[in-house]
């Protein structure tokens, strides 16, 4: 029950948070409002202090299913982002984990990678579709991240899990399928570490330079998988017509899935450039200190 509290140890007393989980660590929901100080203990578990930061009072109490918590911080060390992005993100980087764990038991039981994404595909629709509130927190202004940047991140993404591997059921045994799941579990698992740790104030320099050298090798990957997965869709596409609209009908519409993901495929070619020189200015910026000057959206 920990996961999701343990960051908020970082936060001290005079505002009042309460908040509740489905279940321990999973995303809550959250509500703060003013406190004269911390709320009196309410029966359940009372979190010990983390030891990374100074006391704090924190208290959460629930059962597998479910956890409520409340916890206290002061109105100077506030900062909305690391409320609202540890409720609703920080601990990806812990289910990422059991993606990858449950990956890799997978691949040593069955000795094969078919039946891996169908093994997998709950938790991994899950993850990624929870990955639209990046989007709703760039909009709302809760991380700095440009819309654009994460919009497209996200975006295709989203699209690679619905509308190509679930909805087309023959690839989902290819191996560039693999590429793409082993890509993301990596990167996601990585870059909500860093995200956890920095807001901790105790990022070990590993995490920092994983989060920003593995893209240079897992972006390319990630994105050859993509590729490679949607071409070999096409043939399937092609033949049944799917989510194509023909004409003639009622409202003189045409559709086709299969140029659709064409133009897709195509697309990647002025975007995915853009995303990787945006990663690569972030690792000059972060690892080595160089001051860059982002263009505007
Ligand atoms: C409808 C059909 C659409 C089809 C579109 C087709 C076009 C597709 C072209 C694109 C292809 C993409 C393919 C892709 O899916 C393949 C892969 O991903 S393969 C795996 C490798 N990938 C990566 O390494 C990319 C990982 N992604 C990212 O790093 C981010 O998503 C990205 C937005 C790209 C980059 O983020 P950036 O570094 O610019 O900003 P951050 O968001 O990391 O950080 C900015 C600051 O905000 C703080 N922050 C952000 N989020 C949080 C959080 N949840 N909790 C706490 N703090 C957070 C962060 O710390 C930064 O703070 P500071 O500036 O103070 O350091």
């Amino acid at each position: 029950m920990g996961s999701l509290f343990l960051p908020f140890g970082a936060l001290s007393d005079r505002f009042l948070c309460m908040g509740m989980t489905p279940y321990p660590g999973a995303p809550g929901l959250v509500s703060l409002w003013p406190s004269s100080g911390c709320p009196p203990p309410v029966a359940g578990l009372r979190l010990q202090d983390n030891g990374l930061t100074r006391p704090n009072k924190q208290l959460a109490f629930g059962s597998e299913h479910f956890s409520f918590f409340f916890f206290c911080f002061s109105t100077d060390t506030f900062e909305p982002i690391c409320v609202k992005c540890l409720v609703l993100g920080q601990v990806r980087d812990r289910r990422w984990l059991v993606l990858a764990i449950a990956m890799v038991r997978f691949y040593m039981e069955k000795g094969t990678h078919k039946g891996l994404y169908k093994s997998v595909q709950k938790t991994l629709k899950f993850f990624q579709t929870f990955a639209l509130l990046e989007i709703v927190h760039c909009l709302i202004g809760i991380v700095p991240t440009s819309v654009i940047v994460a919009g497209v991140q996200v975006s295709s993404r989203i699209f690679m899990v619905w509308l190509v591997t679930h909805s087309i059921k023959p690839i989902q045994n290819e191996e560039s399928v693999v590429l793409f799941l082993v890509s993301w579990t990596v990167t996601e698992i990585t870059r909500y570490s860093f995200y956890t740790f920095s807001l901790l104030d105790h990022l070990p320099y590993f995490i920092k330079w994983a989060r920003y050298n593995f893209f240079i090798i897992l972006y390319p990957v990630g994105v050859a998988g993509e590729l490679l997965t949607i071409y070999a869709a096409l043939p399937y596409v092609k033949k049944t017509g799917m989510f194509s609209i023909r004409l003639p009908n009622k409202y003189n519409i045409s559709f086709d899935y299969y140029y659709f993901l064409l133009i897709t495929m195509a697309s990647y070619i002025p975007l995915f450039p853009q995303l990787y020189f945006h990663m690569l200015r972030q690792r000059r910026k972060v690892l080595h200190g160089e001051v860059i000057v982002e263009k505007d959206d």
